[in-house]
């Protein structure tokens, strides 16, 4: 096939007619959701209009999914995280009408496409098992959140910076395993995401229905957000600057984004919005207040070494997190040549690449975003039941002829700062790979 053209090719998500600009934060995401998705002030699954309203406060999932995103295209979000039938059969009971509207997102669910193949196969493998965190899964979070808690308390008790370091360390760990959680039906787990002062709840928007549904384009919060200080997708209008500049500054970037969500934490209540902070929002406090409880020290000595836990945490965090597993030359952004079937779980694929390091064991997956294309796939699976579908994954790649790459950390490391630096747009779309050169998982 040739290469697209450059109407078909860009912009594949973002029109310019209904936005002036890419969404910065969760409630802009969802407020350009709401005025663009002709979902009518209800919820919009595929063609369908739905009340849910009566249904908001029994949905297994918890009540924030269905709350947050009412007068929204939920489409992807309603696929993505049910792996039985039964939410399918029980939405039917809410029909209101069809929307007047064509869908805004450019991704399909077809009968036979490879999404819905591979779900009728995950939906066999999984039957009988739970989806939620298996004995390891959940010890792994909780010994991460005691040994958070622990080496803060000795940081400060041995005023040791580079026992904060550790701390730090363990914050990141916790909290990218808390990340595994957040995506689950409520449990509490997923509130040891806030020790970091992201919040859980900012995440379900910004990341489980923006980067993770929407991966690599411009509705993704996790691109959006951070331009200009790092630029994923290829713009020919990228600067020298803005191409080259995160090989210096990314350090130090990274190092202050915690604060960062600790100012926009603080901001409503300096505006005396105290309405808007919820009693997670004090999570964070749990360190200093136990480094003062158990070391005995004062609330200075706390409070700089919980800064010091916050700085280094935020480092860890971000390497690991920026490092991921979606930015990389080969990998497709918006603005390059999109795949002619615009099946989301392909589209899932194109965005990702297999890290065989962090999938080699639970630990290293849940602290590492392992097991990242199926964990895009099936979101509210626990990532100590992912391996179990990577039978059907393969079967379905192998139908359907796609690749499943993996690359190594290195690999994934340079890339992604070769992503930044990239300003032209690859013209060959995915899938024209040929399927001999797929790298299969064992
Ligand atoms: C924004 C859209 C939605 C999200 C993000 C979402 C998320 C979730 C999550 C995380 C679970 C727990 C899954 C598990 O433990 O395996 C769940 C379960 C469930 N949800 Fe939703 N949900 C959404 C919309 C809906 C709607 C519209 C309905 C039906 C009217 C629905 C019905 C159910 C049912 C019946 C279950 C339990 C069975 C199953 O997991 O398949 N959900 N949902």
């Amino acid at each position: 096939m040739a290469p697209r053209n450059e109407e078909e090719r860009f912009p594949l998500w973002w029109n310019p007619v209904l936005r002036e600009a890419p969404p910065k934060s969760a409630e802009l995401f969802l407020k350009d959701k709401q005025r663009d998705d002709g979902a009518e002030g209800l919820w919009r699954v595929h063609d369908g209009l739905y009340d849910i309203s009566s249904f908001i406060d029994n949905h297994p999932g918890g009540s924030e999914w269905l709350r947050l995103t009412k007068g929204t295209d939920i489409t992807e979000a309603f696929e993505a995280h049910h792996t039985t039938t039964a939410a399918a059969h029980m939405l039917e009971l809410f029909y209101v009408r069809r929307a007047s509207t064509p869908r805004n997102s450019p991704y399909t669910f077809h009968k036979d496409g490879f999404y819905r193949t591979l779900q009728r196969r995950a939906r066999v493998a999984l039957a009988g098992v739970p989806r939620g965190p298996n004995f390891a899964s959940a010890l792994i979070a909780d010994l991460l959140a005691l040994g958070t808690i622990t080496f803060s308390v000795l940081a400060a008790a041995t005023s040791s910076y580079s026992m904060g370091t550790l701390a730090g360390l363990l914050v990141a760990l916790n909290v990218v395993t808390a990340h595994n959680f957040l995506h689950q039906k409520d449990n509490f787990r997923m509130y040891y995401f806030n020790l970091s002062f992201m919040s859980f709840r900012d995440w379900r928007v910004g990341h489980a229905m923006s980067h993770h549904l929407f991966p690599n384009s411009l509705l993704d919060l996790d691109i959006s957000m951070f331009a200009p200080l790092f630029q994923y997708l290829p713009d020919p209008s990228k600067t020298l600057w803005g191409r080259y500049g995160p090989w210096i500054y990314s350090p130090f970037i990274y190092s202050i984004m915690f604060h960062g969500h600790m100012f926009l934490r603080l901001w409503p209540l300096a505006k005396g919005r105290i309405d808007s902070l919820r009693l997670d929002d004090a999570i964070p406090l749990v360190i200093p207040v136990s480094m003062m409880a158990f070391a005995g020290v004062s609330p200075g000595d706390a409070f700089w070494m919980w800064m010091w836990v916050t700085v280094t945490s935020s480092l860890f965090f971000h390497i690991i997190a920026f490092n991921g597993a979606h930015h990389h030359p080969e990998i497709f952004h918006e603005g390059d040549a999109p795949r002619g079937d615009r099946d989301w779980g392909l589209a899932q694929l194109d965005t990702v690449r297999e890290r065989p390091a962090v999938n080699s064991s639970l630990f290293a997956a849940l602290t590492n975003f392992g097991y990242h294309g199926l964990h895009h796939l099936f979101p509210a699976v626990d990532h100590s039941r992912l391996p179990i579908l990577y039978p059907a994954l393969k079967i379905t790649c192998e139908e359907f002829r796609v690749s499943f790459a993996e690359y190594s950390l290195l690999e994934m490391y340079k890339g992604q700062f070769q992503q930044i630096a990239r300003n032209k747009p690859n013209l060959v779309p995915p899938g024209q790979i040929d399927i001999g050169e797929v790298t299969r998982h064992k």
